[in-house]
């Protein structure tokens, strides 16, 4: 870091101990740098209190000289960025650690001076040093992590669903579906997820906030400002033919003078399809109320082909949402399992220089093994790239028409598509 700043890293302290005016001064920026409200202290403690419960390490950048007069003091940071570790499912039910980067935010006026760069390299650096073998993010403009060697791993859609008479499930049902008290999410919406999680590629394990919102704990509009309890959220639960829990739906309405009445979804989390689809049964059948809306739905949603009538469902706004980086090739494809075998050299760029080089990637009976290798390469690829097709998000082929992999061999990319295919579309259903 040039001489004009600093770098400190830091937990979400707690009232009274000696880091929490730190750790509030560093909400109060991050609230800043995405342009939201300024917070009460209530609503920043319970947020710092969420992040704890996440294990939350944060990053600020400081300025040592002197600030000009009258501006922010010296104890505010200029630029932020929050960090923690998650679950990452990467196919075939394996889960591996993932290091999380969120909150990540430079002051209008230190802009474009490379703090983003400093904080994001050191940091990937230390989460390799620690053994982690993927990064993580979601980006709020697409253009600014793949220098980084960030690459899209899932995508997402919002859905506009017809709910009138039209809407007509073919399936066959399963279980039933009953209205709660959406405060038994916050027990209960962990535990479900962690059983959709176990079963979906590409998804990341939650952080302490959900459960808060999806039970309306959290995000309320209330006069005072302070986030306190949502009082418009509903909660209903799908049960299996054997009583177990394995399904819920968190929802709003969207108010009377919305036309046609619209419930909006906050989240639909479901252990299996039968808990999805009558979940769906279960909206639709909804009094007075002829439309749902969700949004960070995947792209290759179920609904519709269960539909008698798929253009019930509009999507819009096809949308990037999982960026992964691997931060060491060889224990990232170790790590997973493959659905084909073969032989596949690849030269990798890397930027940052974590984990650059000439790999060969050999899958026997689902198992890899890389080395290192002089071989002529097959296919030659930045490690953004590498780490979109990772988890089979795009087709290898369409990045040889992109111009984004050199394919030497021929085939060799119909061979990557099918070695790095996982068992269904990779979809994050975690935002953070
Ligand atoms: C994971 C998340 O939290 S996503 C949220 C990201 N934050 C935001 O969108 C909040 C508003 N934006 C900001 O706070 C800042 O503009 C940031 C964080 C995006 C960039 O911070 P800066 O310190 O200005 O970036 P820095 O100077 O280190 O630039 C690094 C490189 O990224 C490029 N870059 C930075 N921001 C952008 C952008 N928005 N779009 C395209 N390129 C960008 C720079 O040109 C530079 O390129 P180069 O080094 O290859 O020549």
């Amino acid at each position: 870091m040039s001489g004009d700043y600093q770098i400190r890293r830091f937990e979400p302290a707690a009232k009274n101990e000696p880091d929490y005016d730190a750790a509030v001064a560093w909400s109060r920026a991050v609230a800043f740098g995405f342009h939201e409200e300024s917070k009460s202290e209530t609503r920043i403690d319970r947020g710092l209190a969420m992040s704890r419960a996440d294990h939350s390490v944060f990053t600020g950048v400081y300025q040592t000289s002197e600030p000009a007069a009258y501006s922010l003091s010296a104890e505010v940071p200029v630029a932020t960025f929050a960090t923690w570790r998650k679950t990452l499912n990467v196919g075939f039910g394996k889960l591996v650690d993932a290091h999380l980067i969120s909150a990540v935010t430079v002051r209008t006026s230190h802009r474009r001076r490379g703090l983003l760069r400093q904080m994001m390299s050191e940091d990937l650096a230390l989460a390799k040093d620690d053994g982690v073998a993927i990064a993580a993010l979601t980006a709020s403009e697409a253009s600014i992590y793949g220098r980084f060697g960030f690459g899209v791993a899932t995508s997402e859609q919002s859905i506009t669903v017809d709910t009138s008479a039209r809407f007509k499930l073919n399936h066959a049902p399963e279980g039933t579906v009953e209205v709660a008290d959406p405060k038994i999410l916050l027990d209960l919406a962990p535990q479900i997820f962690e059983q959709q999680h176990r079963h979906l590629p590409g998804s990341i394990d939650r952080q302490e906030s959900y459960r808060q919102y999806v039970s309306g704990s959290v995000g309320g509009d209330g006069a005072d400002g302070d986030g306190g309890p949502d009082a418009k959220i509903k909660a209903a639960l799908h049960y299996a033919s054997n009583g177990d829990v394995d399904g819920y739906v968190s929802y709003k309405f969207g108010g009377w003078e919305t036309e046609p009445a619209t419930m909006e979804i906050v989240d639909l989390v479901a252990a299996n399809s039968a808990a999805y689809l009558e979940l769906w049964q279960y909206l639709g059948a909804i009094d007075l109320v002829e439309r749902v809306k969700w949004s960070g739905v995947s792209v290759d949603n179920p609904l519709t082909w269960a539909l008698e009538d798929p253009r019930c469902v509009k999507g819009s706004d096809p949308r990037d949402m999982l960026w992964l980086r691997i931060l060491d090739i060889q224990k990232a494809l170790e790590e997973r399992q493959f659905p084909a075998d073969g032989t596949l050299v690849l030269k990798v760029r890397d930027a940052l220089g974590l984990t650059p080089g000439t790999f060969s990637l050999d899958v026997r009976e689902g198992h890899a093994t890389v080395t290192a290798t002089d071989a002529a390469p097959d296919l030659e690829l930045d490690i953004s790239v590498l780490s979109s097709i990772y988890l089979g998000a795009v087709h290898p082929a369409s990045l040889v028409a992109a111009g984004r992999i050199q394919e030497n061999q021929q085939g060799a990319a119909f061979l990557a598509a099918q070695m790095f295919a996982v068992e269904r579309p990779a979809f994050c259903p975690t935002h953070f």
